[in-house]
């Protein structure tokens, strides 16, 4: 099985370029075997959160894995409801877990009274007491991450974001605000142009080089996000699309096939699509 290459995050940590991620249809359910299917299979990141509901079944699949602990690369995201050091403390215990990978503030609207920046102070306090290894952010818009560098101490490492080739143009300038500081981009609902937006131009041109590369149209979309320098954040049920989700690894595009999707994208989601 071949071990899933790492991107280096701009506190020094390691981060596998392809995680698992329990929310989506795992969502409210007992994700224990979705989780130890994905392990077995040979993915080793795991993407939770609180507001997901299911991360006492995570933590399950996590303890009965013959994966150890070291070996593994586990986020989870703060959901609201009480404070950050609470809620945290709540998703280790239903980890099964002493400290996390990756911690991420889920959403800027889930802050409550405190604030982004309150937030993101109590998020650097848990890093400094060791409990998570990085630090970062999701569905921050620029204006959103700004707000977290000119507050804060710590630069965030990751915003977990949706991001596919309809609205790759729409995120120039948060992309380029997280490059500048190398914070690095995690994508959610890279497969939109299939399951969302099916019937664009984006289809035909991933259809097609689907082709050429003898692999199938979920794996250029993979393999595109990839080429943008993200690191994916992908699920499902099913064995069959696990072991398609990794074969992308010995899987290349061209620049000027990376260039076509970006090209195809920029021209829109289809009328009956969601961005
Ligand atoms: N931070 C955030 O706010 C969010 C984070 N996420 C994280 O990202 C993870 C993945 O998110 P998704 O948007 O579900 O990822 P995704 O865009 O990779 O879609 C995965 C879904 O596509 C289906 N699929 C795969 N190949 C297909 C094909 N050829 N035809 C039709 N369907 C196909 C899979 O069965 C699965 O249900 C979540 O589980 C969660 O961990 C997701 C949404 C929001
Ligand atoms: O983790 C995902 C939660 C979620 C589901 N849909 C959306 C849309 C925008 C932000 C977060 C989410």
């Amino acid at each position: 099985m071949p071990s899933i290459p790492t991107i280096t995050l701009n506190d020094g940590a390691k981060i596998p370029v392809i995680g698992f991620g329990t929310g989506t249809a795992l969502r409210d359910k007992d994700a224990a075997a979705s989780v130890e299917q994905a392990l077995k299979s040979g993915f080793t990141h795991i993407d939770a959160a609180q507001i997901y509901n299911n991360e006492s079944s995570v933590g399950a699949a996590l303890g009965a894995s013959a994966v150890d602990r070291s070996q593994l690369y586990l986020t989870t995201k703060y959901g609201g409801g009480g404070t950050v050091s609470e809620e945290f403390h709540t998703s280790l215990s239903k980890l099964g877990v002493t400290s996390v990978d990756l911690y991420l503030i889920h959403h800027p609207q889930f802050v409550d009274k405190q604030g982004i920046e309150g937030a993101w102070a109590d998020v650097e306090k848990l890093q400094a007491a060791g409990l998570t290894t990085s630090i970062g952010v999701s569905n921050f818009s620029a204006a959103e991450v700004q707000r977290v560098l000119d507050s804060g101490k710590v630069t965030p490492s990751v915003n977990q974001i949706r991001f596919h080739p309809y609205n790759y143009s729409s995120h120039k300038a948060l992309l380029e605000l997280c490059s500048k500081h190398s914070i690095v981009v995690e994508a959610f609902g890279i497969l939109a142009p299939i399951t969302q937006s099916p019937g664009g131009a984006v289809t035909s041109v991933i259809e097609s080089i689907a082709k050429r590369i003898n692999g199938t149209p979920a794996q250029v979309l993979f393999k595109w996000a990839l080429a943008k320098g993200v690191v994916v954040i992908t699920t499902t049920n099913s064995q069959s699309r696990l072991d398609e989700y990794l074969a992308v690894l010995s899987l290349h595009l061209t620049e000027t096939e990376v260039a076509a999707i970006d090209e195809a994208g920029a021209l829109g989601v289809p009328a009956s699509g969601k961005a």
